[in-house]
């Protein structure tokens, strides 16, 4: 298992090009499913999360080729024969994405068995409203021994759907099974992360009718088959975003590239009233700070979007640990998503948390400490803290960041930071944390 060791060493300088999202990345991937011809995907990320989920599409008899293109990295997929559907325990317990794999297959085939994800560190996380949306669009659906064994004996058909409340997963796994089912799918309250836009106009440009993209109600007109084609996964706003809160944390000036501005707007708005300079540019921002000036104590809610994302908030609650004053963070979307507060006290950071609110009386200085990463995006915020805290941080468990940040120590490194990677033995999948 490798960790990650940071020594403090003051402001960070330089450029930091933005991936492809994983969060895009992982739904794009299961699109292929959708049709049986060619489907393929630039931009894309090189994380454990897209490897594993590779793995799982080849167990379905869909060919996954990695290769560079001319823009940048890319991945083939052919799904031109589906001959397995079935996804088992030990590859969907690995990662909650692979879940929706479920959808699709139903759509294309006809039949699916695919494992509950079960609960993960952050929360619970149900899938109650995927499994009531895929009934409402025909599926029989029977749970038995944790697997959802899914049949469509006369196929899939359209239906009006209102989600409950919104869920990012869920509107993106209905969205993709309508896509072939017979007549027309009305999905009221769903999510409108950028991630579901690139699905939806990547599903479009397959020859998928989708209305109200981007919006609370999409509709869509089912087509009896999809299209092969080209398309580029949008920049990861939780990766742009985690190195914005790395280079006000540590001061200097960092422009990050290959993205863009708005993705981060809730984000950038708050930094910019604790006090950092965030320049929108062509491809991104510049974000800068005077490493002298201490920063003010902002006090955020993570909200579904445009709201403040839960998966920036650790990062914002490490930037908060040295401001000056007290910062309340509400934590909405996930029961128990501060997992990293107890890691950053063992810095020197005074949190106190109490049910879904934390509490962040800013210090004047982090020290260095042996530190356990304990999902994806705490593991970045603690990197973020050992960034400027004094002496050596060591991050334990550093297989959760892998799921989502690519070469990190690479772009932290080339912007001055003291940051290197200890090899341990290799862990097998994205890890079973999660
Ligand atoms: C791979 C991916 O894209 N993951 C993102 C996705 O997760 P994910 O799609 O799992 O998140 P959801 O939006 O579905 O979850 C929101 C809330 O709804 C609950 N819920 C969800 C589905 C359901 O059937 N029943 C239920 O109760 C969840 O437990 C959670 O409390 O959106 C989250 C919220 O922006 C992000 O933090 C994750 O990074
Ligand atoms: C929580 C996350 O991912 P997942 O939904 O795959 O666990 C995340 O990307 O921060």
């Amino acid at each position: 298992m490798d960790s990650i060791t940071v020594h403090g060493n003051g402001p960070l300088h330089g450029s930091i090009p933005v991936s492809g999202a994983k969060n895009s990345a992982i739904k794009l991937m299961a699109a292929a499913i959708l049709t049986d011809q060619k489907l393929l995907l630039t931009n894309m990320p090189r994380l454990a999360d897209t490897k594993f989920l590779g793995r799982l599409l080849q167990q379905f008899g869909i060919a996954v080729d990695e290769s560079d293109g001319h823009d940048g990295q890319q991945t083939l997929f052919d799904a031109r024969e589906i001959t397995s559907t079935f996804a088992p325990y030990d590859l969907v317990r690995q990662m909650r994405a692979s879940f929706n794999v479920l959808g699709p297959l139903l759509a294309r085939t006809g039949h699916a068995k695919v494992s509950l994800p079960g609960g993960c560190t952050i929360g619970a996380r149900p899938v109650d409203l995927h499994i009531d949306a895929l009934t409402r669009l025909g599926a029989v659906i029977e749970l038995e021994e944790g697997y959802v064994s899914a049949t469509a004996p006369k196929g899939l058909i359209g239906a009006e759907i209102e989600f409950p409340f919104v869920s990012v997963g869920a509107t993106e796994h209905t969205l993709m099974a309508a896509t072939l089912a017979r007549g027309t799918t009305v999905l009221k309250r769903a999510a409108r992360e950028p991630e579901i836009g690139d699905l939806a106009r990547c599903l479009v440009m397959m020859g998928a009718k989708i209305e109200g993209i981007d919006t609370d109600t999409l509709v869509i007109e089912g087509v009896s088959s999809l299209n092969g084609g080209e398309w580029s996964v949008i920049p990861d706003r939780i990766e742009m975003g985690s190195y914005a809160c790395a280079a006000a944390m540590a001061g200097g000036e960092v422009r990050l590239t290959k993205s863009r501005a708005e993705l981060i707007t809730a984000l950038s708005d708050k930094m910019i009233e604790a006090g950092v300079d965030i320049i929108p540019t062509e491809d991104g921002v510049i974000v800068k700070r005077d490493p002298a000036l201490r920063l003010k104590a902002v006090n955020v809610a993570t909200e579904v979007y445009p709201g403040f994302a839960t998966d920036l908030q650790a990062q914002f609650m490490t930037l908060m640990t040295t401001a000056e004053g007290t910062s309340v963070i509400h934590e909405n979307i996930f029961e128990n998503r501060f997992m990293h507060a107890p890691e950053l006290a063992r810095l020197g950071a005074e949190i106190s948390v109490h049910a879904g609110e934390a509490h962040v009386t800013g210090v004047e200085k982090l020290k260095g400490a042996p530190v356990m990463a304990t999902d994806l995006r705490a593991s970045v915020s603690l990197v973020i803290a050992g960034l400027v805290a004094e002496g050596e941080t060591n991050i334990g468990r550093v297989y959760h960041l892998d799921r989502g940040f690519e070469r990190l120590e690479e772009k932290l490194g080339a912007c001055g930071a003291d940051i290197r990677r200890i090899k341990g033995p290799p862990v097998e999948g994205p890890g079973d944390d999660h």
